[in-house]
């Protein structure tokens, strides 16, 4: 595969994928099914940018498809565009109101399919630009807040069902007002950028999200994390941090750091993911006021 978007044609004749895959395989990577079935499996497994569909197949025909994928969280968001030999209203009514983008009938007409598909990969793509800037924060490129909001909802109904442990750190510059008094904002940005790389460093593991939380504060989700996991990971940030010997103070040379609370928890239906959150914030006050530079458990 070498193309940025790729695209799944599902058509139970072999002539029409073949003739699908011709028109387009020079701009999208093609996947090809041959049934109903086989193209819920293949949307599944490859998550392409945008499917093909033909409405009159044996066994599933395309309308059947179609609300298959729109039922599973993990295909419902795929534009489906509908491609059938189907040419009355109300068949093409019946396809938009189960969600298609589009609706595209046969004969099959090279230009035709070229400037429809070439429309919605257009739109998808600036879909996901709108959707980056929604939720990344410009100056760290970490995830912003919202994202940190969404994502914290969403493990927090998964650790429940899973029985996980979810860990959650807060995490925040220590004395960094006077390193912006002393350096200016701009040097204190420099430092922001450079803690959110550590951070983004240690927090790789599966489903992991590091965001900026608001200022100088930062936030870890670590889900399926123990504890004492949690509390060696943020140790390692606390020590890469403070190895940066940043300075803060030209006189004693005191070196930017940085301290953390951390709260664990195995959620159950009683358990509400905002007093995780204050957990760890309460762990972070008594980080500073035990002197900064450290991590304590909530
Ligand atoms: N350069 C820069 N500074 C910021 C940004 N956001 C917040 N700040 C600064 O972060 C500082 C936070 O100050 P305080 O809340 O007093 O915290 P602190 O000085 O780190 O004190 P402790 O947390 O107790 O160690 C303020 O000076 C804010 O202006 C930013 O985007 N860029």
């Amino acid at each position: 595969m070498s193309n940025s978007f790729s695209v799944l044609v599902i058509d139970d004749e072999m002539i029409n994928l073949q003739i699908i895959s011709d028109i387009l395989c020079d701009e999208v990577d093609i996947i090809m099914a041959k049934s109903g079935e086989q193209g819920v499996r293949k949307a599944l497994e490859f998550s392409p940018d945008l499917i093909l569909l033909d409405v009159i197949m044996p066994d599933m025909d395309g309308f059947d498809t179609m609300k298959k994928l729109s039922q599973d969280a993990r295909t419902c968001d795929i534009p489906v565009i509908f491609i059938t030999a189907l040419n009355d209203i109300d068949n093409e009514e019946k396809g938009l109101l189960l969600g298609a983008s589009d609706y595209i009938q046969k004969p099959i007409h090279a230009s035709i399919i070229k400037a429809r598909v070439a429309l919605h990969l257009k739109l998808i793509n600036q879909h996901r630009i709108l959707e980056r800037l929604s939720t990344i924060d410009p100056l760290t490129s970490l995830a912003n807040r919202r994202k940190y909001e969404e994502t914290i909802r969403s493990e927090w109904t998964l650790m429940e069902e899973l029985n996980q442990t979810l860990s959650l750190a807060v995490i925040d510059i220590d004395n960094f007002k006077q390193y912006n008094d002393l350096y200016g904002h701009a040097a204190g940005d420099i430092v922001l950028q450079r803690v959110a790389t550590v951070l983004a460093n240690n927090f790789i593991k599966n489903r992991d999200l590091v965001a900026r939380y608001g200022g100088e504060e930062f936030v870890a989700i670590m889900p399926n994390t123990l504890k004492e996991e949690a509390l060696y990971r943020i140790n390692k940030c606390i020590s890469e941090v403070q190895d940066m010997a940043i300075a803060c103070n030209k006189k004693d040379k005191n070196i930017v750091t940085i301290s953390a609370g951390v709260a664990s928890i195995a959620p159950t239906r009683d358990d509400r993911f905002e007093d995780l959150f204050a957990a760890a914030d309460k762990a972070l006050y008594m980080a500073k006021t035990s002197g900064k530079n450290q991590v304590k458990c909530g």
